[in-house]
């Protein structure tokens, strides 16, 4: 159970393309309290070794992203190791300052440690590109620490932004992500399933007991929510709603700093 101060932890995830970043940036504009935190892409097109800044070593090892889509049996063991170690890294940092005198800090994550597992090293595993051996081993690490780390990287719930995965493609064409080209519709197919298995079926075996329990928001996200002001309005509405009920239900017994009481 939460304590009382601590912040409300929660995950944005979705298909690729599906608008978690453009999501992101209203949440930011909604309620700019929130502490977000973007998923490391550009950290994956540019593996430096740790703890150098760009302006002290300009040497980049290579664009992991780009030569996983061109190689995935080769590299995918070897980017969900990393993936997953940068998703670890953002969901251990400790709270802001500024959060710290937050009264009800919440914290956003696009994507999360278990995305990793139970959406994209899945459907790697699943499409052969990771051998049993290595899906053996990633499967072994990844719920040792995150066992070990218990509370730490608990989540209390996901808001899960759905939509076809035809619009995705759209979407994802209109970026137009370099590395991304060769990205077909079925790839995006599998990720959708893989996501409604996890998140809305609930069919996907899970090995955390706080996972089995952290609530579900789906937000159809079909239509255009980028520049329309009424549908972003219905969007985070129930964003609230959903994480005013999450307080509730975690925080029982916490006065309620807002209430006047
Ligand atoms: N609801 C929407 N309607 C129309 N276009 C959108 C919508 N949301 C995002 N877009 C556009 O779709 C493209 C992809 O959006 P975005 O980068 O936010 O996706 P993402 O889910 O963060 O992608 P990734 O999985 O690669 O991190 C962008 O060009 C964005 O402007
Ligand atoms: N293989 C693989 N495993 C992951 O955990 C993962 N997370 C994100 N991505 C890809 C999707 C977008 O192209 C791009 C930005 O989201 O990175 C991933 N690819």
């Amino acid at each position: 159970m939460r304590r009382c101060g601590a912040a409300l932890r929660l995950a944005i995830e979705g298909n690729i393309a599906v608008g978690k970043s453009t999501f992101v940036k209203l949440l930011g504009r909604t309620f700019p309290e929130w502490h977000l935190v973007t998923e490391p892409v550009a950290q994956w097109q540019k593996v430096q070794a740790p703890g150098t800044k760009e302006a002290s070593s300009p040497q980049s090892f290579g664009n992991l992203l780009q030569m996983i889509y061109q190689e995935p049996s080769r590299w995918s063991y070897t980017f969900q190791t990393y993936s997953c170690m940068s998703r670890l890294k953002a969901q251990l940092e400790p709270l802001a300052e500024r959060l710290l005198k937050t009264p009800e800090p919440v914290q956003v994550f696009e994507r999360s440690v278990y995305s990793d597992r139970y959406v994209f090293a899945k459907n790697l595993f699943e499409a052969g590109h990771l051998n049993p051996l290595e899906w053996t081993i990633y499967q072994d690490w990844h719920t040792f620490l995150l066992q070990e780390l218990g509370d730490r990287v608990a989540l209390h719930g996901f808001l899960y932004l759905q939509a076809a995965p035809e619009k995705c493609l759209e979407r994802l064409h209109r970026r137009a992500r370099s590395e991304e080209k060769g990205v077909q519709l079925d790839y995006l197919q599998q990720l959708h399933a893989q996501h409604e298995s996890w998140l809305v079926e609930k069919t996907t075996e899970v090995h955390f007991a706080n996972l089995r329990s952290a609530s579900v928001l789906v937000l159809d996200v079909n239509q255009d929510f980028e520049r329309d002001a009424a549908v972003q309005d219905v969007l985070m509405t129930k964003v609230e709603a959903f994480v005013k009920m999450l307080r509730s239900e975690a925080l029982p017994s916490c006065p309620n700093p807002h209430s006047g009481v």
